[in-house]
Formats: structure tokens, C-alpha cells, sequence
């Protein structure tokens, strides 16, 4: 049955204009454009071939990614790539590699904490990958409280140089990715101490290794952490342990937009926040909310393909079982997550604009939304990760027992995805921050400050005018409950956002229609999730509730015809994919089996091992046999 398109039945039950769609999905025809030509570049290239990795050891896994790095980075050359299309190479690509941390940390690290002076020596190194950049924040004993790491760069005036130094083993460097093999340099979080006065954590640029021979450079004690959770996932990426024994770099080396020490050794501070020191994270949760929708939809797309193709029971008269799509069950466990990947991707479409609106604001010198800024990317990447590991999860439970076999995807994706919801923030830490920035605005309405943006909404809830001046009181107590305000406080960001999209024109046959329904089942399915809390609190009456459950029952209705082609609207190759039970044709079964018999382990009808445990087992000569 090769050829054949199993799901073509499927595809023609769709009432909208699936190729609309795609463009809707991709944000505008150009960018639907380089991520078609380009995803279909990379499955194309044997070079990029991803469908052995769960079976190479760590030593082969790391070394078929230094490759295919170098192998990118050639295309990227070669075909004089633009930087979207390299990144988008990079996503189809998909493979975490130290080069994530050296694009996406190193270098915004450089640009948004270093003087125009160290932006134009080091960039344009760091550009052509002279050198090799990583983010060095993390300790073994501190990653979330930042201001408690322990790493010290002392200034020497003597010599106008700083001194870096672990003091202890819980100041060693832990976790950063790219670290642990490749990186030639490392932004260093330290403790800065000028004239035996310490001025909080600031960012160092330190070189780790010779640029001839890759050697560790003098004080410099680096490696690898370890294996991590899953086979193949995150462990193409070399996480490193690092330590420094009074290790010198020059002043001129310190990261100085946000402060800056003098060769006499005067510190100063420049009218800019502090908490610039902590922009990179702010850069990198916008991009990791943007990529949860990347994630979740690819596993909503193969849980959605697979459903269609599966059938079990409901036989009549001989004929075929029933799709297991078209179970209610199923497709209430589906289709809010259907809802919830364009749900995200809308969303972070909004969270790039507000990123680059706020990065705008600072360069003239406004630091205005700063906080709003700080508390919309910590609060959505929090929520939106939890969901979407969460998600990958249940997308594999919807596949049964095949989602279970690394030939689906789903292992995979989940173990490389889930680590999202730890770093860059722990994504409880995080919302707790949301929390408190919730809590600093209940605290000023009535004020003369007017809530603006994302807390607009605030001053029209009565409850909260009445309760403002208690709220600084008892928050470390009050802390579980805070947390559920500020996923409230997001999930509604999301569908505000989500709403504001289809106030937009939206062109081609039925797909704003599709959208309003994909809207509707995201806010539906949260009104009846947290139903308990919306009746509690009296927002919604028990008739309310139950009108909003037989609404989105009528919903899922509406989106069964149209599942498979708005997941086609995601437009992954069958390589991006990565999946026996999404392939686009659907011809799952005897992909399953073949791949089964390409097996290692299938290599040899009678196993390893055969003769030296089976066989005296079978003969009763286990006692007494060599183990
Ligand atoms: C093989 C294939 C190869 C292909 C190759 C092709 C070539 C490629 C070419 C192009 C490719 C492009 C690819 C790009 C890919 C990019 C992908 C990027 C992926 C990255 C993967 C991520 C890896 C993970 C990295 C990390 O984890 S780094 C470490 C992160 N650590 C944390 O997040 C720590 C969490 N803790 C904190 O953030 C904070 O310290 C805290 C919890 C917020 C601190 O709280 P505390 O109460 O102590 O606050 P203070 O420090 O006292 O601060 C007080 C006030 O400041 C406010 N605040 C805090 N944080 C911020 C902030 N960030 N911004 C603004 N304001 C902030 C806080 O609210 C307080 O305010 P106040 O008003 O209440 O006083
Ligand atoms: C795959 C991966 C890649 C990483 N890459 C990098 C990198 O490139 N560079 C880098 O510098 N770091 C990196 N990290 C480190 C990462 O940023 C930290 O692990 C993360 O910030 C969480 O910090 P932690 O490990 O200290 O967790 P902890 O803070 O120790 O968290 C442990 C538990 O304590 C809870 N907790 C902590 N503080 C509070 C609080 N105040 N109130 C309530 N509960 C609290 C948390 O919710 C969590 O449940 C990476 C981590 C991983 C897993």
C-alpha cells in the first residue's frame, strides 16, 4: 500500500482552506515560505538523519551532533543562509547542540549586558564561530536564586584584572549547556567584589580553552555532568561542570552596560536597572514560549494522524471498527490540546512583539514595562511549558501501546522536552515572581500609578480594590494560593490574546471559523477544568457550568471533519516529525513492523548471550554456569 494516502478520506471531510491555514500557522506567506523551503531541505539531506539516535551510545550520540553542527554550519556557508533561515535549519534540524546556548545566550548575552566597545570585539567572533560561547550562570548549589551564587571576580588593580575563583564545591558551574565539551568562552555569573566591597552578580566574558588545541586554559577544571533523562533527547548536548582556581581575565572583560569598574578601581552604576543583568533569561523565555507551540503541535499532530488510522471495537456487521477518534473520550483529551498548540503559538507570536516593543522602550532609555515584560515571559513560559510537557504526555497515552515505542516520537519529544520546565527558571519559582508583580499592583490601585497592559483588567475587578491593603502581608504563606492567581492571570493573557487575533481579518475559506472554534475549546475547557474555583468564588452559576460543558461537547463536534487537516496546517515534514504513528499517509502498520525488524537486537535470529544464560537456564545448569 505504499503511494497510497490512507488519511485521504480525512483530508477531504475538511471545510476549510488547509493552505490558508498553513500561513496562518507560519505568521505571514514569506515566513510560510523559508520554513517550507527549508524544512524540506533538511529531510531531504541524509546528513540530517535523526531515526537512529535512541540507539547510539552517549560517545556516538555527542559526536553525530559535533558533526551535524559542523555539517549545518557549512550549509549555512555555503547556501549564504540568511539568520531566519539558518534558525529555522536549526529547528528542523532538531537536535539540542551547544550551538542553542552560543546563539541563543552567548551572543544576547554580549549584546544586551555589553558596552557598544566589548559588542564590537566580541561579536564579530562570535558571528563567524571563532570562538564558541556558553552561559554560565548555574552552580551546583544555586540556580534559581541568582543573587545567592557563590563564584567570586575580584578586582586586582595591580594588574587591572579581575580574579575569578570557586570558592567552594558548591560554586562550581553546573549545567550549562555546551559547557562541558565545546565551548571556548563562557559569559561567567560572579559575584563582583572591587576594593573588598561586593557589588551583586555580574557577567564575565572567560576564555575555558585553547583555541589551538582545545586544551583547558590554566585554572580552569572543566567537564561533562553526565548522562541525562532518556535515550538520545537532551543528551546530544554536553552540560558541563566547570571550576575556576583564581583564574585572571582582563577588566575589560566584565560585561559593563549595566555597571562598570574603573582601572582605579571605582565601581560605578549606570542609570539603566540592575535587572538588566538578568535580560538574557527574559530573551530566551520569550523564545521558549515561542517553541512550545512547535512542540505541542508536533505531538498533537501524530496523537491526531495516529487516532484517524487506529480502530477499535464497534464493528457492525462485519465492517470496519470505529476510528478511535470519534470517541467522545478521546476527543475530549485531543482536541483541547489541538486547541491549546494554536492557542501558544498565537501567543508567542504576541510575546515577540512585546519583547522587541520593550527592548525598543530600553534603548531610549524607558524602562517602563520592564516589570510587565519580566512578569509576562517568566508567567507564560511557565504556564506554557507545564502544558505542553504535559500535553506530549497525554498525546502519548492517546496512542496506546504504539505511543509507548520510540518509533512513535513521543519518548523522545517528551524527554527532550520536559527539562523546559526547569530551565531558564523552575517554572513554580517563576510564578511566584508573576505572583509578586500581581500582588505589587493589587497593592498600588487606587494610586495614582493606573494599571496598564496585561493588568489593566484589575482595576475593573471590585474585589481587588477592597483588598489592597493587605496583600504585602503573609505572602510566603499565601504562596500556593498566589501561584494559582498567576496561572489564572496568564491562561488569561492567553485567551485575551487569542481573542485579539481573530478580531484581525483573517483571509481564506473558513479558517477564521476554525479558529473561533479552537479559541472557544481553550477558554471552554478551562472554565470546566477549574469549574470548582468559577463556582466557589461565584463567577459562574451551576447552569453556566453545565451550558459550557455541553457547548464544548457540541465544539468537539465541530472539529472531528476538520482534526486532520488542521494538523496538516503545521506543515511538518514527515522528518520533522520523526514518527511512525503521524507519518503524513498514515500507513502506520506496516511501518511498524518493518522498522521492528531494524532492530539491533533483530540483528541475529538467537540472541547474544544465548549460550551463556539461556541455554543453561533451559538445560537446568544455571547453578552451575559462570555469571
Ligand atoms: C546540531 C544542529 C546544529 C544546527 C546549528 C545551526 C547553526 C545555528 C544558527 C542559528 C541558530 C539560532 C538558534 C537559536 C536557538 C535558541 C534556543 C535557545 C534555547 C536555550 C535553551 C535553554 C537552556 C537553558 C539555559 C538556562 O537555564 S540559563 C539559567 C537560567 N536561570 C534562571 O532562570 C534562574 C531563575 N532565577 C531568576 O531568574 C531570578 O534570579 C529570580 C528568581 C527572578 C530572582 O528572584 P529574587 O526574588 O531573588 O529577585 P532579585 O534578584 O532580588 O530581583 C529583584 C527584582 O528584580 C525583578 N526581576 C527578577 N528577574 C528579572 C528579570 N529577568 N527581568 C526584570 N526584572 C527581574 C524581580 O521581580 C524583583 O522586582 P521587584 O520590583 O519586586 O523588586
Ligand atoms: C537541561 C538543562 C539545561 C540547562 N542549561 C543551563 C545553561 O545553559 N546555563 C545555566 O546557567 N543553567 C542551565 N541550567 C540550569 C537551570 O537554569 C536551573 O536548573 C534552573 O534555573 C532551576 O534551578 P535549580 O536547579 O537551582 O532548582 P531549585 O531552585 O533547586 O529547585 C528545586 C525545587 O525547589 C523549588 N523552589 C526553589 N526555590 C523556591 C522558592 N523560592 N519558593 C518555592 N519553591 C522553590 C522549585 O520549585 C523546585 O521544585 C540547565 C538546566 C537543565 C535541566
Amino acid at each position: 500500500m505504499e503511494g497510497v494516502d490512507h488519511l485521504a478520506h480525512e483530508r477531504n471531510k475538511s471545510e476549510f482552506d488547509v493552505d490558508a491555514m498553513k500561513i496562518v500557522w507560519a505568521g505571514s506567506p514569506h515566513a510560510f515560505d523559508v520554513s517550507d523551503r527549508i524544512s524540506k531541505l533538511v529531510a531531504s539531506d541524509p546528513g540530517f538523519r535523526k531515526d537512529n539516535r535512541s540507539t547510539l551510545s552517549r560517545k556516538e550520540l555527542f559526536k553525530n551532533t559535533l558533526r551535524k553542527a559542523a555539517y549545518a554550519w557549512k550549509t549555512i556557508v555555503d547556501l549564504r543562509l540568511s539568520e531566519e533561515e539558518a534558525a529555522k535549519l536549526r529547528f528542523y534540524v532538531d537536535e539540542p547542540a551547544f550551538t542553542d546556548l552560543h546563539w541563543g545566550m552567548f551572543i544576547p548575552a554580549i549584546k544586551g549586558q555589553g558596552t557598544e566597545e566589548q559588542q564590537q570585539k566580541w561579536l564579530p567572533l562570535a558571528y563567524k564561530m571563532q570562538i564558541i560561547g556558553c552561559y554560565a550562570q548555574t552552580e551546583l548549589g544555586h540556580g534559581s536564586n541568582v543573587q545567592g551564587l557563590e563564584t567570586t571576580a575580584t578586582f586586582d588593580p595591580q594588574t587591572d584584572e579581575f580574579i575569578i575563583h570557586s570558592p567552594t564545591l558548591t560554586s562550581s558551574k553546573w549545567w550549562p549547556g555546551g559547557l562541558g565539551k565545546v565551548a571556548t568562552h563562557a559569559i561567567a555569573y560572579a559575584r563582583l567584589i572591587v576594593g573588598g566591597r561586593e557589588h551583586g552578580v555580574n557577567g564575565f566574558i572567560v576564555q575555558l580553552r585553547s583555541l589551538e588545541d582545545h586544551s583547558p586554559l590554566l585554572g580552569i577544571t572543566v567537564g561533562d555532568i553526565g548522562m541525562k533523562f532518556g535515550n538520545g533527547a537532551y543528551n546530544t548536548m554536553d552540560n558541563g561542570v566547570l571550576r575556576f582556581d583564581h583564574v585572571r581575565i582582563p577588566r575589560n572583560q566584565m560585561l559593563m552596560r549595566v555597571s562598570q569598574v574603573t582601572c582605579e578601581g571605582k565601581y560605578k552604576q549606570s542609570d539603566v536597572p540592575r535587572q538588566l543583568v538578568y535580560g538574557t533569561m527574559v530573551y530566551v523565555r520569550q523564545t521558549i514560549v515561542a517553541d512550545a507551540s512547535c512542540a505541542l503541535s508536533r505531538a498533537v499532530c501524530i496523537a491526531t494522524r495516529y487516532s484517524a488510522v487506529r480502530r477499535q471495537f464497534g464493528s457492525q456487521n462485519g465492517g470496519p471498527e470505529t476510528q478511535v477518534i470519534d470517541y467522545k473520550t478521546q476527543q475530549s483529551r485531543l482536541f483541547p490540546l489541538l486547541a491549546s498548540a494554536y492557542a501558544f503559538r498565537f501567543i508567542g507570536e504576541w510575546l515577540k512583539w512585546l519583547y522587541a516593543d520593550v527592548t525598543q522602550r530600553l534603548q531610549a532609555n524607558d524602562f517602563s514595562t520592564l516589570p510587565e515584560a519580566h512578569a509576562c515571559t517568566a508567567g507564560l513560559k511557565s504556564l506554557t511549558t507545564t502544558a505542553t510537557a504535559d500535553g506530549i504526555e497525554e498525546c502519548r497515552k492517546l496512542c496506546g501501546g504504539h505511543g509507548y515505542l520510540c518509533s512513535s516520537g513521543l519518548p523522545e519529544l517528551f524527554a527532550v522536552y520536559v527539562p523546559a520546565c526547569t530551565y531558564e527558571g523552575d517554572n513554580t519559582v517563576l510564578l511566584l515572581q508573576v505572583a509578586r508583580f500581581l500582588m505589587k499592583t493589587v497593592s498600588q490601585l487606587g494610586s495614582s500609578k493606573k494599571p496598564v497592559g496585561t493588568i489593566a483588567y484589575m482595576t475593573r475587578v471590585e474585589h481587588l480594590m477592597q483588598c489592597r491593603c493587605g496583600v504585602q502581608r503573609g505572602f510566603a504563606e499565601l504562596s500556593v494560593d498566589l501561584v494559582e492567581a498567576a496561572v489564572a492571570h496568564c491562561q488569561l493573557i492567553v485567551v485575551s490574546k487569542f481573542i485579539e487575533k481573530l478580531q484581525q481579518e483573517i483571509p481564506g475559506k473558513g479558517v477564521k471559523q476554525q479558529l473561533e472554534v479552537l479559541c472557544n475549546i481553550y477558554a471552554l475547557f478551562l472554565l470546566h477544568k477549574h469549574q470548582g474555583d468559577f463556582l466557589s468564588t461565584g463567577c459562574i452559576t451551576p447552569k453556566h457550568a453545565a451550558l459550557a460543558n455541553d457547548e464544548l461537547r457540541s465544539l468537539y463536534s465541530q472539529v472531528r471533519p476538520n482534526a486532520i487537516a488542521l494538523v496538516d496546517a503545521f506543515n511538518y515534514t514527515d522528518h520533522y516529525l520523526g514518527s511512525i504513528l503521524g507519518c503524513y499517509d498514515g500507513n502506520v502498520y506496516p511501518k511498524l513492523y518493518e522498522a521492528a525488524w531494524k532492530d539491533p537486537l533483530n540483528e541475529s535470529v538467537v540472541p547474544d548471550g544465548y549460550h551463556q544464560y539461556i541455554r543453561p537456564l533451559l538445560k537446568q545448569e544455571i547453578r552451575t554456569a559462570r555469571l
